[in-house]
């Protein structure tokens, strides 16, 4: 999918929301793990209840890989649900790869070519050759973390390097890769106040937002500092949606979670578009 669709569903919809699909047994309504794969039961319930609601799903491949050859075959099923059924949806693989160039390359044809996702979380720490590999895939999008949601991230990516934080050495060495205009970048909402640093330097990337519900983000900061006239927002939220209930309303449930995010953003899309949208 390019940009441009993005930009267009977000606008139809009115919502820039991501709806993390980060399956855990655990906290599964009891009903559905008598289903022969309750991970892709639940996928599908809480996709078909919220896709109207949101541009985009991301799952988590750790949620994944965590319940081994079935879990697997759980993500192959929900991607291959999502691509059939809901084709305008955006899709991330929220994998986090990135390696030496041929052993990225195998990574993005896993994700690019056998799943078929719109696109790739990779970390940044390897350089160039780690990243551009997966820049090749035509129509596909590599999101960078670039200043990530979690405490660590003040650990190392604010550290101040020759002059400025490593971040922002990633955000303008980063740029300058071949087909950086597939590049997406991770800036958690728990760092809203840096998001104005960030659009100075890369002004047009779309910015994939984890961190709000859940880890206590503000949807109003990012909007506010983050906003770009083609939205360049996609604001995910994973738990704070689907583990809404764990009863058997837990698709409804997670569908009006949804929609309460929905309307906050169709409220800062106003606020930044005006009412012609
Ligand atoms: O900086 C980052 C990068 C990735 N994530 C991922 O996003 C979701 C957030 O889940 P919530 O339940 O809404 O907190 C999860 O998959 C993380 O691994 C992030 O949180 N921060």
């Amino acid at each position: 999918m390019q940009t441009q669709e993005l930009t267009s569903q977000i606008k139809k919809k009115s919502s820039f929301l991501c709806i993390g699909l980060d399956v855990d047994l655990n906290k599964f309504p009891k009903h559905l793990l008598k289903e022969e794969d309750p991970i892709f039961a639940f996928n599908k319930a809480i996709i078909d209840a919220t896709h109207h609601l949101c541009v985009a799903y991301k799952p988590n491949t750790a949620f994944y890989e965590a319940y081994g050859l079935k879990g697997w075959q759980a993500l192959e099923k929900t991607i291959s649900y999502l691509n059939e059924n809901y084709p305008e949806q955006f899709t991330i693989a929220d994998a986090k790869r990135g390696d030496i160039g041929n052993t990225s390359s195998m990574y993005a044809k896993a994700f690019f070519e056998d799943l078929e996702f719109d696109s790739v979380t990779v970390a940044p720490y390897m350089g160039k050759d780690s990243v551009e590999p997966f820049l090749e895939f035509k129509d596909k999008h590599t999101i960078l973390l670039a200043l990530t949601s979690n405490q660590g991230a003040f650990d190392f990516q604010t550290k101040t390097v020759d002059g400025k934080p490593l971040y922002q050495h990633v955000l303008e060495t980063t740029k300058q890769y071949k087909n950086a205009e597939q590049l997406m970048y991770v800036v958690g909402a728990t760092k809203a106040e840096y998001l104005s640093e960030i659009r100075e330097i890369i002004p047009n990337n779309f910015l994939l937002v984890p961190g709000v519900g859940a880890q206590g983000g503000s949807l109003k900061e990012v909007a506010k500092y983050g906003m770009n006239d083609d939205v360049g927002l996609l604001v995910n939220s994973s738990r704070g949606i689907i583990y809404a209930s764990n009863d058997e309303d837990f698709a409804e449930a997670s569908a009006e979670k949804a929609k309460d995010l929905q309307q906050q953003m169709h409220t800062a899309l106003d606020q930044y578009f005006g009412h012609a949208n």
